[in-house]
Order: structure tokens, then sequence, then C-alpha cells
């Protein structure tokens, strides 16, 4: 028989989508928008994306994660988003969102040549911005020789409260540890540069419970153009939105001040509100680099995505960046809460 809700559940439905969700009809979920038609996976119709096309009396444009109401071959209602993944709008543009519904996204850094601190930095404010759970996968960890123990917790404090597991596809270590995140009725998505091992986990995560034909082989060579949403062994979803992996996301204000506690702290003495840390007089931030209770490295990270934050602020129309933040707000205000 066909169960449909154990089957919305294996293509990532919550209780808390059910809840949103107002119309008479069960739901379909966008795997990738093409402009004028999206592909859908509708459990009741099979396990293959269909083609739909798009209404144009929608209010917000469906993107990869959304739950959709289609009648007629034609997205008829996007459903409330729990989370929206968005990068920067081009000037005087309003943010762009990429993917919605999405509970986990994997930060991946390899470390082979040592852990590269202002890419932890800079993806854990990306992560926390989303409104999902950030998981830093210090990939590769074969290449050390502890396992990427002492780099697991070196990162741990470069990116507080965001869990930290260093895994191998090679030796299989820190697979299981990662599948717990992974769960039934999760989303993921997967951030971090060109060669740190996506594709590579991926396929580990994913099990071999798919019939290889569906992941598209094309001339032999794993690729992600058919196949966008993986059902991953752990029960949940891996999204796979098209240029999300490298990702720049915006990162907010508040975001730089969770990941830069430290920083923070100390320019709470800073004699002007409005202080930089770089020359200003009576800083306390540079005075605690100076004397050592700050290490240096962290004014570095720290000046270098305010920098970038700053000059978003000038280009970009203030208000749409900040009605971003007041939807970010209340979600990544209760992923704190969760942890
Ligand atoms: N030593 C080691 N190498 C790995 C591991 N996982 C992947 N690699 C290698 O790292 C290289 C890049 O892996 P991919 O999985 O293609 O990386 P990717 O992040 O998907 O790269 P893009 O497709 O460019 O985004 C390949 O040569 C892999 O064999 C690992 O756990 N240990
Ligand atoms: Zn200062």
């Amino acid at each position: 028989m066909f169960d449909e809700r154990a089957e919305l559940r294996r293509i990532g439905w919550t209780s808390e989508d059910e809840q949103h969700w107002s119309w008479n009809a069960p739901p379909a979920r966008v795997v990738i928008n093409h402009g004028s038609v999206c592909e859908v996976l509708d459990p009741a119709a099979g396990d293959e994306p269909r083609t739909v096309s798009v209404a144009g009396t929608l209010d917000r444009t469906p993107v990869a994660g959304d739950w959709v109401l289609v009648d007629d071959g034609r997205i008829r209602e996007v459903a409330h988003r729990r989370t929206a993944l968005s990068r920067p709008g081009a000037a005087g543009h309003a943010p762009q969102v990429m993917g919605a519904n999405i509970d986990t996204v994997l930060l991946v850094v390899p470390l082979e040549g040592g852990l590269n601190t202002g890419m932890v930095e800079r993806l854990s404010v990306m992560g926390w911005d989303s409104g999902a759970q950030p998981v830093l996968v210090l990939s590769k960890s074969d290449t050390t020789d502890d396992g990427g123990a002492a780099r697991a917790a070196e990162a741990e404090q470069l990116s507080p409260g965001v869990p930290v597991v260093p895994i191998s596809t090679r030796t299989g270590d820190g697979l299981e540890q990662l599948r717990a995140h992974l769960g039934t009725g999760t989303t993921t998505v997967m951030l971090g540069p060109s060669g740190a091992g996506k594709t590579s986990l991926l396929n580990e995560l994913e099990g071999t419970h798919e019939p290889v034909a569906a992941l598209g082989r094309v001339g032999g060579r794993h690729t992600t153009t058919t196949r966008r949403l993986h059902r991953l062994a752990a029960g949940g979803v891996l999204l796979d939105i098209p240029g999300i992996r490298s990702l720049e996301l915006s990162a907010s204000q508040e975001a730089v001040e969770d990941v830069f506690a430290d920083v923070a702290r100390f320019a709470a003495e800073c004699r002007y509100g409005d202080c930089r840390h770089s020359g200003d007089g009576g800083c306390a931030v540079e005075e605690a680099v100076a004397d050592g209770r700050l290490p240096a490295a962290r004014l570095s990270g720290w000046r270098k995505l305010q920098g970038e934050i700053d000059y978003r602020r000038r280009r970009n129309d203030p208000a749409a960046m900040a009605e971003v933040r007041q939807q970010w707000k209340a979600v990544s205000k209760q992923a704190r809460r969760n942890r």
C-alpha cells in the first residue's frame, strides 16, 4: 500500500512542514528550478523527478527544497519556508534565496596541508546565517597522523557551537558520527571548496541502495546533473544545489559576532563604540593582541569578514539586507536555543 506520509518523510517532510501546509492535497518537493519550469519530486508519482511549469501568479519564486502544490502540471502555491539559504544580491538587489527548508549545512574543509582557519571562520558564519545547523566536516583525516584530533580541537575554538567531525572516505573514520546528523526527516546541503572531497563523501553517505543508473553516470564519471536530491543511507536527504557548493553566502553582523565572540568581548572595552580595531585610539582588541590575550589571527579573520559586511552594506540596499536578517533572526535564535 502507498503510505503517503512515510514516502514524504523519505524526501525530508517534517512535522513543522506539515503544520504550515494548508492545502487539501499532498505536496511535491522542488529539486531544481530551471526558470519557467521546475523539476519536482512527487512521491505519489514515483521516484523520478518530473517537470512542471510555474504559475505566473506566485508571490515567491520556488527554489530547491521548497514544498509546493502542483495542480494540472503547474506549481500553484509555494509553502512557508522553515529556513532559507541565500547569497548576497547584485548591487541594489535583494539577496537571492538558493535553497529552502534545509536543516543541516555540512561545511566541508579538507585537512591536507593544515587547517585553513580563515575558511573555517568564514563557512561557520555563512552556516549560521542560513538558519540551519552548521556541522564542520574536516575531510581527509587520513592525511594527519592523529585522525584529525588536534585540528578538530583547534577548529572547535574557531567556531563555538558548531559540531566538528573529522572524516575520511579512505578509512571510514568519522562517517558514523556524521550520519547521526543526517537522519530521517533532515535535509542537508554541502558547502566547501573544490577538491575538498564532497563528491567522495556523498557517495559514501548515499550507501548502496540507490540504483547506479539513476546516479547519472556520464562517460563513467559520476555527475550530479541528473540527480539533485540524494537519499542518504542514514534516512535523510542531501540536496545538491547548483552554485551553492562553494557559494558565497551572505554573512550577517550577528553571525560574525557569534563566531568571533572572543573579539567581541574585548571590543566591548574599546573607547569608541564603532571601533574598527585598526589603529583607532583606545582599542582594547589591539591591546589584547599586543599582550597575547588574543591571537593575532583572530583579529585578522574578524577584519576580513567585517570588511566584507561593511562593503556590502555600502553597496546594497540597506532595507533589503535588514529584511533578510529579520527573517533569519528568529530561526538562528531558535537554532541557538536548541543547542
Ligand atoms: N586522502 C584522501 N583523499 C580523499 C578523500 N576523499 C576524497 N579524496 C580525494 O580528493 C580529491 C577530490 O575529491 P572530490 O570528492 O572530487 O572533491 P569535491 O569536493 O567533490 O570537488 P568538486 O567536485 O571540485 O567540488 C579526489 O582525488 C579524491 O580521491 C579522503 O578521505 N582522503
Ligand atoms: Zn577596537
